[in-house]
């Protein structure tokens, strides 16, 4: 591998991609050109320290060693379609989607084949603001980067991109695409449709004005998540389906036997719930607390209820 910087192309310079271009350029780790479909939005980026270059023009680029695709998930097919000419001379075609499945399916689509440059990912990082203004070249520090590399991904890509997203202070480590998408249906995209639909449910409250106005910090902690970008949510559920239903169409069956249990004043049954729920909230701290601490990921405790 060469040991002079790579040049990365970011497509779509908003919260992530604005923030991983910033982190690379301040880690002085790559060379940064960036694209996005709204105009002014390179500019700001060019103006803001997260690209060093405005890509215009995907037909007047021959060549960029890296391309990151930080669009919504179901905007990856269309991208591909302007950048097709570039594949085959990067070392590295990557993205940062929520949902895996999704687009190794739209790369296979558009481009007939899985190259062997491509290896899925999806930073483990983020926030319920989004747009370019929102960048943050600490986001990535400390969290996980998950990357689903796939047969056909080849080892010198699987290297660059790990070197990269470890630059930016990531820990990465590698899944399955199909246990990716299993795995965030119930630890991200569930609880952002629970936020998104109790804030929505208080909302059209009559008396909304009172119940915003009394919330305490339980209410804040909760539905922060629910300020969150809605073309990417919907983008999310719309190709993650499987996998959000099954772990929804569990949670409502034991919210169900919760509310059974308040009708019925079976105290014994909340108490049960609210404990195991308790002790591992309890053991989630730590885990969150190791990985303050620098503790690997792989070095976790694992959790017995
Ligand atoms: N927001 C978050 O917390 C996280 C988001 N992700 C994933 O990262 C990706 C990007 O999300 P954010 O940065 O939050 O979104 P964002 O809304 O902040 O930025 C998306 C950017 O992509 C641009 N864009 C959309 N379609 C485009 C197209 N066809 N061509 C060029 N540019 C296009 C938009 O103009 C916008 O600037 C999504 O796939 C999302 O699932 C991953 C981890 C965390
Ligand atoms: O804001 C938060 O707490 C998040 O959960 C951010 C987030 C959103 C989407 C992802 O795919 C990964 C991380």
């Amino acid at each position: 591998m060469s040991t002079s910087k790579p040049s990365v192309l970011i497509i779509g310079l908003g919260l992530i991609g604005a923030s991983f271009g910033k982190a690379l350029k301040a880690t002085e780790s790559a060379r940064v050109l960036g694209a996005d479909q709204q105009v002014e939005v390179p500019k700001i980026a060019l103006d803001s320290g997260v690209i060093d270059e405005v890509v215009d023009q995907f037909s007047n680029l021959e060549q960029v060693d890296v391309i990151v695709l930080a669009v919504p998930v179901k905007a990856i097919g269309a991208v591909l379609k302007q950048i097709k000419h570039l594949i085959p001379r990067a070392k590295v075609l990557t993205d940062v989607g929520s949902v895996k499945g999704a687009v190794v399916k739209q790369v296979e689509a558009e481009l007939g084949a899985i190259p062997s440059c491509f290896v899925p990912g999806h930073p483990i990082a983020g926030a319920e603001k989004s747009g370019v203004k929102a960048a943050n070249p600490h986001l990535f520090e400390k969290h996980l980067h998950i990357l689903t590399p796939l047969e056909q991904s080849s080892a010198d890509a699987i290297a660059l991109i790990s070197k990269l997203w470890t630059a930016v202070g990531a820990d990465v480590v590698t899944m399955p695409v199909d246990r990716h998408d299993e795995v965030l249906a119930a630890t991200s995209h569930l609880p952002h449709l629970l936020a998104f639909s109790l804030v929505d449910t208080l909302a059209r409250e009559s008396d909304n004005r009172e119940i915003f106005r009394y919330a305490a910090g339980g209410f804040r902690d909760f539905t922060r998540i629910a300020a969150s970008d809605p073309t990417m949510w919907h983008d999310v559920f719309l190709t993650n389906q499987d996998a959000t239903l099954k772990i929804l169409r569990k949670f409502q069956s034991d919210l169900a036997l919760l509310e059974q249990a308040i009708e019925s004043s079976d105290g014994d049954v909340l108490k049960t719930v609210f404990h195991r729920s308790k002790s591992a909230r309890d053991y989630f701290t730590q885990v969150l607390e190791q990985r303050e601490n620098g503790v690997a990921f792989s070095a976790i405790t694992d959790y017995t209820p």
